[in-house]
């Protein structure tokens, strides 16, 4: 029997993503305050590695993980040759474009200025709408970038819409839903493919 590899982003994801094998055969029992970044389970079925969000892609579509848990955010920002099997149904977010109340998305021969953390994404939407844009990429805190005049607007995820709110800002259009996503590799999906399904059925019924 083959033994599957799963990137799991760490962070906000990853805990869930993990809770989802919870008395399963594949669940893992993590050291406390360990940094350790590869975990077999019990009967090595299944091996896990942490990893930033933004590498799960990278690592599935190179084939050196298997399975990703991974947002649809990121998903969407990477483009990457993989396959999107399961919407695992937490990490529930929107992407939006958002700014100040009166701030029109549309000028016509303008060049409208957009800060983001998903450049590529929002390159995508607004060269499809024919819009001119000046993409300017931030790690984080994006909603500051209106606020100081580095930016018009900003395409980000809202979850709960406290951080616009508390920043002044209002959502101006609503783009794509989120929530976190298992993804595979094309190859072991065809290879591995029983592993796999199996894996999915535990997910897919939690
Ligand atoms: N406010 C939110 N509500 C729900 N899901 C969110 C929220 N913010 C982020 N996410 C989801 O969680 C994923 C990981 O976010 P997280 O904040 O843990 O990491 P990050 O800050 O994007 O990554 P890094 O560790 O590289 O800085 C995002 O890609 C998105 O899918
Ligand atoms: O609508 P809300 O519930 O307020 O959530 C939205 C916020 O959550 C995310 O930020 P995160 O907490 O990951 O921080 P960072 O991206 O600024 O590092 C996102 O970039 C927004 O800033």
């Amino acid at each position: 029997m083959d033994i599957l590899t799963i990137a799991i982003a760490k962070g906000r994801l990853g805990k869930k993503g993990l809770e989802l094998f919870k008395d399963t055969e594949y669940e893992i029992i993590m050291e406390e305050d360990s940094r350790k970044l590869v975990y077999n389970n019990a009967n090595k079925k299944i091996n896990f590695i942490f990893v930033k969000p933004c590498d799960v892609v990278t690592y599935v579509e190179k084939g050196v993980a298997d399975l990703g848990i991974v947002g649809k955010d990121t998903i969407l920002e990477d483009n990457k040759d993989i396959y999107e099997v399961l919407d695992l149904g937490f990490g529930k977010c929107r992407f939006v474009v958002a700014g100040f109340e009166d701030q029109n998305l549309v000028k016509k021969n303008e060049v409208l200025t957009i800060a983001t953390n998903y450049p590529s994404y929002v390159e995508s939407v607004f060269k499809d709408r024919g819009q001119l844009v000046e993409i300017i990429k931030l790690g984080g805190a994006v909603e500051l970038a209106p606020l100081m005049g580095l930016s018009e607007v900003i395409v980000d995820i809202v979850e709960t819409g406290n951080t616009l709110r508390d920043n002044g800002l209002v959502v101006l259009e609503e783009l794509d839903t989120i929530s976190a996503r298992l993804i595979v590799n094309k190859a072991s999906y065809r290879f591995k493919y029983s592993e796999i399904k199996k894996i999915e059925k535990v997910l897919g019924g939690v």
